[in-house]
């Protein structure tokens, strides 16, 4: 399977992890950082998932799983060291056309987890379809050493606020398209480290000659 990459929105979607080892908890740190309702079931949970829950963010139900569990959820994580619950799990999902993901028989994934280089809304996600994850991972640590400090959370959400002040005040799709290449040339793109104050009169600047 060539996993095509469904990039969705997370919010209030029920992701039901089970199991609380290591793999879990690195599952569970992914979809928190984008903003899944988070159920883990496991007798254990690790230190970092203790912390989540701590901080509210996600619900832990402290034992084995068991079928009812996965009513109502958008997707499961069968992260157990029991081959026998992983493939039972599986089995649950596809009956209901739960999106599962198995993590120790990629055959038995619906979907994958990628590499992910995130900065606010930009989120890069590599995979190589569950053939080779280090690649994917040491793939994301060069992108992430690639995509400077001015693509950071700031910018990216000026560079936002900037395209929406485009999109309502110039009509011509041409000249639009010239402006929102023109930032990014003169600001992400450029060889030197933005100043934020800088890029805002700059971006007004280029629109004035546009208008
Ligand atoms: C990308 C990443 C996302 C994440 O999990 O966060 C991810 N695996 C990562 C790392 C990693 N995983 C493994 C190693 C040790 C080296 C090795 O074994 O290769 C390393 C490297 C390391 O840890 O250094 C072991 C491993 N992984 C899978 C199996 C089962 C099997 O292959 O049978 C086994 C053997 C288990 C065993 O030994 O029993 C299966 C899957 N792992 C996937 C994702 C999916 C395919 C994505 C893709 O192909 O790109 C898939 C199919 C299912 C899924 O989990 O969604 C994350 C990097 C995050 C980052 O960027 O840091
Ligand atoms: N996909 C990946 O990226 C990847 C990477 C490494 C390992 N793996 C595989 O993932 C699996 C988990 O690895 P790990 O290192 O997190 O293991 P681990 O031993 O650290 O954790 C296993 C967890 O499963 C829980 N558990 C056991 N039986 C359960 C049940 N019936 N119901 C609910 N919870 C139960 C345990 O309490 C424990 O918290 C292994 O099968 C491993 O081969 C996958």
């Amino acid at each position: 399977m060539t996993a095509f990459p469904f990039f969705i929105d997370l919010k209030g979607k029920k992701c039901i992890v089970v199991g609380g080892g290591k793999v879990a908890s690195r599952k569970v740190e992914i979809l928190s950082r984008f903003n899944g309702d988070i159920v883990i079931i496991s007798p254990e949970i690790s230190h970092k998932i203790k912390l989540l829950k701590d901080s509210g963010r996600l619900v832990h139900i402290s034992r084995c799983y068991e079928s009812s569990d996965i009513s109502g959820a958008f997707m499961i994580i069968a992260a157990t060291s029991d081959t026998l619950v992983n493939e039972n799990i599986y089995k649950d999902a596809v009956n209901l056309g739960i999106f599962v993901n198995v993590a120790d028989d990629p055959k038995k994934c619906t979907f994958f987890f990628p590499s992910i280089v995130k900065r606010n809304d930009l989120v890069i996600g590599i995979s190589t379809s569950g053939s080779y994850p280090a690649l994917s991972k040491q793939i994301r640590k060069k992108i992430d050493s690639i995509i400077n400090n001015n693509i950071n959370e700031d910018i990216m959400s000026i560079l936002k606020e900037s395209r929406e002040k485009v999109i309502n005040e110039i009509e011509d799709d041409h000249v639009k398209a010239e402006i929102l290449d023109k930032v990014l040339e003169e600001t992400v793109f450029t060889d030197s480290q933005i100043d934020i104050e800088h890029f805002k009169i700059r971006m007004n600047d280029i629109l004035q000659k546009y208008k």
